[in-house]
């Protein structure tokens, strides 16, 4: 613990030493595959979780079926605490339920059933029941089920309970039980072959929420917290296509939430449409648990292959959950299987590995962060140290998919190219790091997908921009000022690495940044066609199509400029929380034209202060 103290930042050093003397602290940059642990009641309260983030948890996830509102507030809040109070930085992804998940109901002993036994499953409503019989979240559960069909119910230790149906009566399913096992309170369930898609609307639904079945295919309310929750990512459970990721994510956009959305892959369905179900979503859930029992079980590592590699393909972040140390929900050490399968996803290189059960209702969650932390570091230094036997520097990745939520011809080509060069670079190098300046986490982003070996820095101003760049495999972010001077931002970046002792003078780092310079402004006619195509006939534009018209010119104005015009989408209130409790000076201030409208004339006095874009990538080292 004491030397990790000298390693942070003295304004920081207070909340480490909350931290107990036994606990462990990941050390920046080490872990390339990202760490995402479900809080639950054996660690929601604040010192747990700092305890989790510090120990390497990179992202927190919540369940919203789970708990009420205001306990995943409490949680929410005790996460912002930790990313304005301490160098610790957690994203927050919020798991949204589906219309379609059906569960068992609450138990105050969870049953333990034997082969041969009777269970049956109820739609009666009543406030309790005598053993043998539970509760099912849906009504047309009883029109749907049929005699014969095979009931999977999720199960304590990660397995499954199966089910017969024998008989149908008023409104009990009455099975017998096939698979013995102790069923999970609140646990999910599936008919083995149908698609539980119940359309389970009730009589006195309001057309917001037949409107949100139909379109977006999760509860609308839920959506509504996690925008003024404002988190990281939302995560859709149960996704079928690339429509309901579409609808969500133009809600998102309406509401101006830079939320990104993670679409769950857990049915047969979401199976046949994956490639286009990838594409519209910021990011892929591998769901094993709910995949697990929808499909059989000996399909789930193929799916999880091709998953991940179409992940790859469009460039997303890909996560895969549940089961990676589900013994140690109950006892202190994982199985030698469980090591086996987390060595297998890092070697996919997936993005991020999701502990579900092991740290919300685990007996132990530190044990188990900490086990997944030492086995992803083991495989990681092996994969390298195979690396550099090799000696092809080329990195062999498929060339991405555009995509055109942020890709911009020609700008999005050249940010390719500079990436896979800063990547191949960095591997020749043998470079302690590779440096990025992002705004949007584009750049981040394409660096991530290369899976280069020296560890990616991301440096952006906007701090939920930062939150959300912790999922990306091998990035750590930090949050930072631009300055007008681009060198001036590099130096104070680098600065950040030195006092975190990540990297030390004459270390060798690749810098990749976008800078202004070279040619200045635009000829009348140029500006007046780039006017046109973004404002399609209108007088007026608004400052987010300013800055896409600057960019069809290839020009952009300084940082400074663009925050104050609203033309980035900066976290006004956050950023003037974190700067004011870090005590810097804050530069940026919302401006009084923020969502305003601008017509040519204006447009052409922003455009004369604006420079070209240059892509940078620098070979430097430290000083
Ligand atoms: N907020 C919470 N409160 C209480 N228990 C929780 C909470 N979050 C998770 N859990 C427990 O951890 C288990 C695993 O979490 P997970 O989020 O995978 O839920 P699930 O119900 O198994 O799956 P699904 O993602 O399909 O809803 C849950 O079954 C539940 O027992
Ligand atoms: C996490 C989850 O939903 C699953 O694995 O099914």
């Amino acid at each position: 613990m004491a030397s990790i103290l000298e390693t942070v930042p003295p304004q920081f050093r207070s909340s480490m030493l909350k931290l107990p003397e036994d606990a462990e602290v990941a050390y920046v940059g080490e872990r390339r595959t990202k760490i995402v642990g479900t809080v639950g009641p054996s660690t929601c309260d604040p010192d747990h979780l700092l305890r989790l983030v510090a120990g390497g948890m990179n992202l927190v996830r919540l369940n919203l079926c789970h708990g009420d509102y205001e306990w995943h507030r409490q949680v929410i809040r005790n996460v912002h605490d930790i990313n304005l109070n301490t160098p610790f930085v957690a994203g927050v992804i919020m798991d949204i339920g589906s219309f379609d998940t059906v569960r068992l109901g609450e138990f105050p002993r969870n049953p333990k059933l034997e082969t041969g036994d009777t269970f049956t499953l109820t739609v009666r409503h009543e406030a309790e029941y005598p053993p043998g019989v539970s509760e099912i979240s849906l009504d047309g559960f009883i029109d749907f089920a049929e005699v014969g069909d095979s009931i999977q119910c999720q199960a304590e230790g990660g397995g499954l309970v199966e089910l017969l149906v024998k008989r149908i009566k008023d409104l009990d399913v009455i099975c017998e039980v096939v698979s013995p096992g102790e069923l999970r309170s609140r646990g999910t369930i599936n008919i083995r072959g149908k698609s539980l898609n119940l359309n389970p609307k009730s009589e006195n639904e309001d057309l917001n929420t037949s409107i949100a079945r139909a379109v977006l295919g999760c509860p609308p309310d839920q959506l509504e917290f996690a925008i003024s929750e404002r988190v990281e990512y939302v995560a859709l459970s149960f996704v079928e296509s690339a429509d309901q990721i579409v609808a969500v994510r133009n809600l998102l956009r309406s509401r101006r939430a830079n939320i990104g959305v993670i679409a769950k892959i857990e049915s047969p369905i979401a199976l046949r449409n994956l490639e286009s179900i990838v594409d519209a979503a910021d990011g892929v859930m591998i769901a094993r648990g709910d995949l697990g029992t929808a499909i059989q079980y000996e399909k789930v590592p193929y799916w999880q292959q091709q998953i991940s590699e179409v992940c790859r393909r469009f460039g997303k972040p890909c996560l895969i959950s549940t089961h990676f140390l589900e013994s140690m929900v109950l006892y202190p050490t994982p199985t030698r299987a469980e090591v086996t399968d987390m060595t297998e996803a890092v070697k996919q290189r997936v993005d991020a590995l999701v502990l579900t059960a092991e740290t919300a209702s685990g007996k132990f969650p530190f044990k188990a962060l900490s086990t997944m932390n030492s086995v992803l570091l083991r495989i990681q230094q092996r994969i390298h140290e195979v690396e550099e036997e090799s000696e092809d520097p080329t990195l062999e990745i498929p060339p991405l998919v555009k995509d055109t939520t942020w890709w911009t011809p020609g700008v999005g080509d050249v940010a390719e190219n500079i990436a896979n060069s800063a990547a191949v670079l960095a591997n020749q190098q043998n470079a302690a790091a590779i440096m990025v300046f992002t705004q949007k986490g584009l750049m981040a982003t394409l660096m991530s997908r290369y899976r280069p070996r020296a560890p990616i820095y991301a440096f952006t101003a906007t701090p939920v921009v930062r939150n959300k760049m912790t999922l990306l495999y091998g990035v750590r972010p930090f949050r930072i000022r631009f300055e007008d001077d681009p060198e001036e931002t590099i130096q104070n970046a680098m600065n950040a690495l030195k006092e975190r002792q990540v990297v030390k003078d004459g270390d060798l780092v690749v810098i990749l940044a976008d800078v202004l310079g070279g040619r200045e402004g635009a000829s009348e006619t140029e500006l007046r066609s780039a006017f046109s195509e973004v404002s399609k006939g209108n007088r007026f534009i608004t400052a987010a199509e300013t800055r896409s018209a600057l960019r069809i010119l290839g020009l952009k104005v300084s940082d400074k400029l663009e925050a104050q015009l609203g033309m980035r989408e900066v976290d006004f209130a956050e950023l003037g929380r974190e700067t004011s409790i870090k005590n810097e000076e804050p530069t940026e201030s919302p401006s009084t034209e923020v969502g305003g409208r601008y017509d040519f004339e204006r447009f052409n006095e922003f455009a004369s202060q604006a420079k070209e874009i240059v892509h940078t990538l620098q070979l430097r080292s430290i000083k």
